[in-house]
């Protein structure tokens, strides 16, 4: 069984909880907890193949035993980066949060092994508050070879599920997950970074 790995990334307060209760259980809650960062788990299938998904949702308080960006981009087979159209300060995280993950790939070396990443514009629905243009986020999506999405947790269920189900998708076809697959010795590794970093809270949903 496939092992794939999603991080939702973003500033504090655009969506990023909202977004995976969403695809896990079709509802929007309205208020979120964000006092600690956790990873939930779902069975799915893509292509006929059984995948394990681990989707971590970061705390944006600081917490006890928090992680760095940079341990969660090491972590992550994809990403999802999340902003709030409304909110142009969240545009301005969500791009340096995109050059630092091409950045790190860069390190990483192998261009097969870069990560799926999609740039997701939320709160869609908050359009007469608008402060980041479509355009912008298309354009940021191109320079950071990124898929783009501009939705709303709040309103658009079928968008939220299509686009986390491409993400999980194109993450398992990519390099890095391939890569991890073929070198169990680097998975050990890995599996023991995620314990150090991540094994204080595990979510089923
Ligand atoms: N109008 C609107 N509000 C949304 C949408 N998505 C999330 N929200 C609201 O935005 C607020 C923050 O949502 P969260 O999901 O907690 O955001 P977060 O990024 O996980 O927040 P932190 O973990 O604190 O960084 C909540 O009040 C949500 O109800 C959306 O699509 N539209």
């Amino acid at each position: 069984m496939n092992d794939i790995k999603v991080a939702v990334l973003g500033g504090e307060g655009v969506g990023k909880s909202a977004l995976i209760v969403r695809f896990l259980t079709r509802r929007f809650i309205g208020e979120y907890a964000s006092s600690s960062e956790c990873i939930y788990r779902k069975r799915m299938s893509a292509d006929g193949r059984q995948l394990n998904l681990e989707l971590y949702d970061p705390c944006s308080q600081p917490c006890e035993g928090k992680s760095t960006l940079n341990e969660q981009i090491h972590w992550a087979d994809g990403f999802v980066v999340v902003y709030d159209i409304s909110d142009r300060a969240s545009f301005i995280t969500a791009t340096a949060i995109v050059h630092l993950i091409r950045e790190l790939n860069m390190g990483a070396a192998k261009r097969e092994s870069e990560s799926v990443v999609f740039l997701v514009g939320n709160k869609q629905d908050l359009c007469h508050m608008r402060e980041v243009g479509k355009e912008e986020g298309q354009r940021l999506a191109t320079d950071g070879r990124c898929q783009f999405y501009e939705l709303s947790a709040a309103e658009c269920y079928q968008e939220v599920v299509l686009m986390f189900t491409k993400l999980v998708r194109n993450a398992s076809l990519s390099g890095k997950a391939k890569e991890r697959r073929r070198r169990p010795s680097g998975s050990k590794s890995m599996a023991k970074l995620i314990n150090n970093v991540f094994g204080k809270r595990r979510k089923s949903v």
